[in-house]
């Protein structure tokens, strides 16, 4: 039977280039190694208690959970045996070859060869299994599936190039020992005191007990026929332990075991909830996106436990999609252990955890937002909690609150002022919070609608990230102030004498306008003359319902139908250009220079124009009247 024989396998492209990735890039943090191995198996041991539930065989009579980690400083090997699910022929094949996450060709196309960065990626990404290779030049899987026959189980070998072998070996236990040959210059972890030392400081509090051979005496070879081992971690779940006994070194540490990321958390909150439902939550903040974050199949959600049982990953029925970056650990008293994902989503207490869980998490970040690491999580986060304004109504107030922007009053790119800055330092007749958005910062710290607010002293949001549109129509105001785009409808007239000049610009710009709506008559709903302009010589205004320039161009993208509605130029008729035209007897020139004017006005605002060809033509035929 082929099954039995020895197969030689080749590497999915995407696992060969994250394998050689690895290797390379992790060089410098190696021992991370251990603790990704020691997830895996305390994984492996999780799922076989779940699966067991329901299936006692599986358990083969051997209740006792653990990991036993030993090594051989002659034979510079480490082996990780751990007594969980294991893997059939097939599984070693699938799960050890290929990547299933989602995302991956994109991930690889975003590496920059650059050692230290792509480092940073990689932890973003997940470092897993192959990081066994940073140490070892040839890595064993030995494994069989709980509840499968001895003679089932599966030897998978690689030396971390392009291929892999798998046959068939028999094992007596259930469950995976990977055994690690090291490389010379790693050889450091065969020893057990080194080994001992990562294993405390990254594994302490996983649930289940991580076994090495006793210490019994200096020349002690580990090759006593049966060791007595020894527990070397605490293995009690960390959140099942008081706040008060937990260091934040433990706190980051678990934080890695549950994530997978390579840095440390940013923040985090436990809390045990006793009353009518009972549970403990651990939730934590990164530092950095995960790679996939704006991939809507992205792995997110908490990891469930039910009364310390681990039930399932990504139980994404927890929390809102939109704090979707957030990693941790629910431990429910209340829910059945045989809970699946269809009863979660129907479930009414779990509805009421995820709305104390979104509270836990929106209350963690306003917290946050007092100190200095705001400013990384808001430049990181930022357009993902603005998702939130549109997703979680009841927590709108609480999420304007985080918000952060730049302004006209800091007139610098960096997002860091709130809706209450602002407010304090609106004018006392100010009925509205005003912004500009446009697709780039630039663009909209420079848009010609801004003039009139430069010249008043009216701060103004400044907005460009993608969402900002959107986020502002959905939150509508803020402490019963309405937000306002300067680019919509009439300007609000602030003052009487600002009033006046607009019913002075009127009359004095009758027949421009009259003349300029003739000749614009397809591309613009009206021309007005406007005190909104001090330096720039026009300027489109859309209806204060009609839909924005920029998010009229992200539908556009998006391949999204967008009804057509005109907007209204506005000119300032002050302008040497405007006086030009208003003295143009010429009507061809007249249309020339007025198309123009109108064009130069959706360049101004970062837009496209439907005929550029034809504008460089008007506009070269102009420059070269200049010369005669
Ligand atoms: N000790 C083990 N026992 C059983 N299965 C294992 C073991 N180690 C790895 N696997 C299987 O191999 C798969 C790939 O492991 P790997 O560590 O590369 O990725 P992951 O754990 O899915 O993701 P990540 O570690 O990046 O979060 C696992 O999902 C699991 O199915």
């Amino acid at each position: 039977m082929s099954e039995t024989t020895k197969e030689t396998l080749g590497f999915q492209t995407e696992a060969k280039q994250l394998l050689q990735l690895m290797i390379h890039s992790l060089y410098s943090n190696k021992e991370i190694f251990l603790r990704e191995l020691i997830s895996n198996a305390s994984d492996a041991i999780d799922k076989l208690r779940f699966e067991s539930l329901d299936q006692e065989s599986l358990l083969e009579g051997l209740g006792d959970y653990a990991i036993h980690v030993s090594v051989n400083k002659d034979a510079k090997t480490l082996t990780i045996a751990d007594n969980g699910i294991g893997m059939s022929r097939d599984e070693a094949i699938e799960h050890l070859g290929t990547i299933a996450k989602s995302g991956t060709a994109n991930f690889m196309a975003s590496l920059t060869g650059d050692q230290k960065k792509d480092a940073q990626l990689i932890g973003q990404f997940g470092v897993g299994f192959y990081s066994a290779f940073i140490v070892a030049d040839k890595v064993e899987v030995h494994t069989r599936r709980a509840g499968s026959a001895a003679t089932e189980g599966a030897l998978w070998t690689s030396h971390g190039e392009a291929d892999f072998t798998i046959e068939s070996k028999e094992k007596e236990t259930r469950g995976t020992s990977i055994t690690l040959y090291l490389k010379d210059d790693c050889a450091d972890f065969a020893d057990d005191w080194r080994v001992r030392s990562v294993i405390k400081k990254y594994s302490d509090h996983i649930s289940v007990p991580v076994m090495m051979p006793a210490a019994q005496g200096a020349d002690d070879e580990s090759d006593a026929e049966t060791p007595t081992w020894e527990a070397i971690n605490e293995a009690t779940a960390l959140w099942t332990r008081s706040k008060a006994d937990i260091t934040d070194d433990e706190y980051q540490s678990f934080y890695k075991h549950i994530s997978h990321d390579f840095d440390d958390a940013l923040t985090w909150s436990h809390n045990k909830v006793e009353g009518k439902l009972e549970y403990t939550s651990l939730l934590y903040v990164p530092k950095n996106a995960p790679f996939d974050l704006w991939n809507r199949d992205m792995a997110k959600g908490l990891k469930l436990y039910v009364q310390r049982t681990f039930i399932m990953d990504e139980a994404e029925q927890f929390l809102p999609l939109y704090l979707r970056f957030i990693k941790g650990v629910v431990d429910s008293n209340d829910l059945p252990l045989n809970v699946s994902r269809e009863i979660l989503q129907k479930d009414g207490a779990v509805e009421n955890m995820r709305s104390a869980l979104t509270k836990r998490v929106l209350d963690m970040l306003s917290k946050l937002a007092k100190g200095d690491d705001y400013h990384q999580f808001w430049s990181t986060f930022g357009p993902v909690i603005k998702e939130g304004l549109g997703e979680d109504f009841a927590n709108k107030d609480k999420i304007a609150k985080l918000l952060r922007f730049s302004t006209t009053h800091s007139d610098s790119e960096v997002q860091d002022q709130s809706f209450d800055d602002y407010l304090g330092r609106m004018k006392p007749e100010q009925d509205k919070i005003y912004y500009v958005f446009a697709e780039n910062h630039n663009t909209a710290r420079r848009s010609p609608h801004l003039e009139y607010f430069r010249k008043e002293g009216i701060e103004v949001l400044i907005l460009s990230d993608r969402i900002d549109d959107w986020a502002m129509m959905q939150l509508g105001e803020y402490e019963g102030k309405k937000l306002q785009d300067v680019a919509k409808g009439d300007l609000a007239q602030q003052s009487e004498e600002a009033k006046q000049a607009q019913e002075a610009l009127e009359q004095s710009s009758e027949s421009l306008v009259e003349r300029m709506k003739a000749v614009l008559s397809e591309q613009v709903e009206s021309v007005r003359p406007s005190v909104r302009l001090t330096e720039s010589p026009t300027c489109l205004v859309v209806g204060d319902f009609d839909m924005g320039a920029q998010m009229r161009r992200i539908m556009e993208a998006a391949g999204q139908a967008v009804p057509k509605t005109k907007p209204v130029l506005e000119i300032n008729p002050e302008h040497p250009l405007l006086k030009m035209l208003d003295a143009e007897s010429d009507e061809d020139k007249f249309s020339d220079l007025a198309m123009i004017l109108f064009e130069q006005a959706q360049l101004a605002e970062g837009g496209q124009l439907d005929d550029p060809a034809a504008y460089v033509q008007r506009l070269n035929a102009l420059l070269l009247k200049l010369s005669v």
